[in-house]
């Protein structure tokens, strides 16, 4: 006897249902390129960097970004491997949100108004002393040129507590600069470093003022640790601030050879957007002398 289930097993491409299923496929394909995309936005890598380290033709990436062209699943585990991501993160592309989250948005939106200060009281109790520690480690994020190294050294004077700069934590550790490690390890291999390189860090460190990399956000773990180990300023400009702060130093490399680097700037800027955006708080230095923001600063941390 031929089932509900069995009929649907049975379904030919020519069935009513395949123009839907075509169109759910292309969409399907159009948010994992998105995905792919976006996470190698936020990571900073270039389209030639991923490919190299996938093992796989630029075009063939670009396609994929693209939405077009269906990739073997074989390639997508090479593309992740190379972006350091679960592979089931790539094709879940519709489930941001932890398990966890989506339990606790849950729990309170169906628990009724008059218990909510209850509950308010309850998780102050368990994890207030946890909250007042965190606060004693100030981090500071943001793209380069953000002002993370000018406001953080001299917050943490006033402050009397130790400045840390997180890549130059990481270069102590290995006794290798930032470049060799990118060059020898890659970006999954240096943020790898880096996670280990925070832990230290904070472990050694109850108070103290951090100066994180650009990059940090784009590692999910290392960015989660930092949320809740610190309380994280993220200093915001226009990426036309960051690129003439960063040249007005003499660093040339971002236009040196690279004639899309503010493209590349804007695109890295706009994919973290929303991870920057995690942080406790938000500077806006955008038209704000040095003066200004550490007046911001000042009154975050004090406050
Ligand atoms: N609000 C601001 N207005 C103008 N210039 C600024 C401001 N903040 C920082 N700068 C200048 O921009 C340059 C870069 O600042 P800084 O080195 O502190 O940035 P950073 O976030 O540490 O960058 P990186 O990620 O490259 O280490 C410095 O020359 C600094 O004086
Ligand atoms: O913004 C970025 O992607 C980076 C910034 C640096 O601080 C380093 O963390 C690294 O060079 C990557
Ligand atoms: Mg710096």
């Amino acid at each position: 006897m031929s089932t509900q289930i069995d009929d649907s097993l049975n379904a030919t491409p020519n069935d009513g249902d395949a123009e839907v299923d075509t169109r759910s496929d292309a969409e399907f394909l159009d948010a994992l390129g998105k995905r792919v995309r976006e996470i190698r936005d936020r990571r900073g890598m270039t389209r030639k960097l991923v490919a190299r380290e996938a093992s796989v033709s630029e075009r063939h990436l670009a396609h994929l970004e693209a939405g077009e062209g269906n990739v073997s699943i074989v390639l997508l585990r090479h593309i992740s491997r190379a972006l350091d991501v679960p592979l089931i993160e790539l094709l879940a592309v519709e489930t941001e949100d932890t398990v966890e989250r989506r339990l606790i948005r849950r729990f309170l939106e169906r628990l009724p108004r008059h218990r909510l200060e209850d509950v308010v009281f309850r998780l102050m109790r368990d994890f207030g002393h946890e909250e007042a520690a965190r606060r004693k480690r100030i981090a500071l994020i943001g793209l380069r040129g953000a002002g993370k190294t000018t406001l953080g050294k001299r917050l943490a004077t006033t402050q009397g507590v130790p400045f840390i700069e997180l890549d130059g934590e990481i270069e102590k550790e290995t006794g290798m600069p930032s470049s060799e490690l990118f060059a020898l390890y890659g970006q999954t291999g240096y943020r790898r470093i880096e996670q280990r390189t925070l832990e230290r860090v904070i472990r050694d460190h109850d108070r103290a003022v951090i100066s994180a990399g650009g990059g940090v956000v784009s590692q999910p773990e290392t960015y989660d640790m930092l949320l809740s180990n610190c309380l994280t300023v993220w200093l915001k400009a226009q990426p036309e601030e960051h690129m003439s702060r960063v040249m007005a130093q003499g660093d040339l490399r971002p236009m040196a050879g690279n004639d899309e680097a503010m493209e590349d700037l804007k695109r890295i800027l706009n994919a973290r957007e929303p991870l920057y955006a995690r942080a406790d708080t938000v500077i806006d230095t955008s038209g704000l002398t040095i003066d200004a923001c550490f007046q911001k600063l000042r009154e975050i941390v004090t406050s």
